[in-house]
């Protein structure tokens, strides 16, 4: 588990991270959200000894990074794939990491296959493209089998099959009980991903919930009924308390029902019915009626007008 502890970080005049508390549990895929600039990456860093906090900790299994003495076989990180020293080879960048944690270089090659690299294995890092220099970021972040993983931006510069490839190892080192937290901007892809969420901005928590819970709160569901009957369909809803909206081209939203409900009352009053389906809005719809919401991130926005 990891737990940061009113975490504030000071640069120079800007605060990027204010007084931040939450715990990242295992288990599950944890998508870590917020616009630029609310500090994702500074948490992030501080939670592997990058950054020293101006106050407040993060303690990863209950120890601070700096008190880890083989860190890779706790906590793997993906933040810049590009800050690889770029003389080096592929094999010699993770032979460098699995001496320095004391891993057996036999790993090194098991990686380079899972991830893809073993035919570029002798090339040097600076010619990779940015695709494989993230795949290098993975495996060494997979290198010593850690029971964290902490992915900034994991998709970033991937081709369609490397997003799916990405998705799919995220779910499973979850599923095998480690804890994963995956900052990204796509929310498409966290809404196939992750199952919980931390959403930060201006440095402070703004949610911490379940993904589900988020679109729930967040937006309005609704069961979409096209009838010919549009009227009479409404006076049987009504008449139960279901509240009914006008949508587009006359159909109508009832709100706070189900299919099954609505399908039934129709078949009952042998009403036609063209269509009814559930409409749940997306995770994206969600996001932007949290940011429209959310006091910080108006903020942010004015600061930039
Ligand atoms: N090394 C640094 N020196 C000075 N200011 C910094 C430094 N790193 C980050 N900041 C500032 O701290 C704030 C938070 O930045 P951070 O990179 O953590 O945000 P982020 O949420 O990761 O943003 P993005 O989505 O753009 O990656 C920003 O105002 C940023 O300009």
């Amino acid at each position: 588990m990891i737990e940061v502890r009113e975490l504030t970080k000071w640069y120079g005049k800007t605060r990027a991270v204010d007084a931040l508390s939450f715990r990242v549990e295992p288990g599950r895929v944890t998508g870590f959200l917020g616009p630029n600039g609310a500090g994702k990456s500074t948490t992030i860093r501080a939670m592997i000894g990058l950054d020293r906090p101006t106050s407040g900790e993060v303690l990863i299994d209950g120890k601070r990074y700096e008190d880890l003495p083989r860190p890779l076989t706790t906590v793997g990180a993906l933040l810049d794939a590009r800050a690889v020293h770029g003389g080096r080879s592929v094999r010699g960048h993770l032979v460098g990491l699995a001496r320095s944690n004391r891993l057996p270089l036999t790993r090194v090659d098991e990686l380079l296959e899972a991830v893809g690299l073993a035919a570029v294995a002798d090339k040097r890092a600076k010619g990779l493209s940015l695709g494989m220099a993230q795949r290098l970021g993975i495996a060494a972040a997979l290198l010593g089998s850690p029971k964290a993983l902490l992915l900034d931006e994991p998709v970033n510069g991937l081709d369609p099959e490397g997003v799916k490839w990405i998705r799919d190892l995220i779910k499973r080192q979850a599923a095998e009980g480690r804890v994963v937290l995956v900052s990204s901007h796509l929310m498409s892809e966290m809404a196939l991903t992750a199952g919980h969420l931390i959403v930060i901005g201006r440095g402070r928590l703004l949610a911490d919930t379940s993904v589900d819970a988020f679109i729930a709160d967040n937006s309005r569901s609704y069961v979409l009924i096209r009838t010919p009957e549009p009227e009479r369909m409404r006076d049987l809803l009504a008449a139960r308390g279901i509240h009914v909206d006008d949508g587009a081209d006359g159909v109508l939203e009832a709100v706070g029902t189900d299919p099954e409900t609505v399908g039934t009352l129709a078949a009952e009053h042998r009403i036609a019915v063209f269509e009814v389906s559930p409409r749940t809005a997306s995770l994206e719809d969600a996001f932007m009626q949290f940011t429209a919401d959310a006091v910080e991130y108006r903020a942010e926005q004015e600061a930039v007008r």
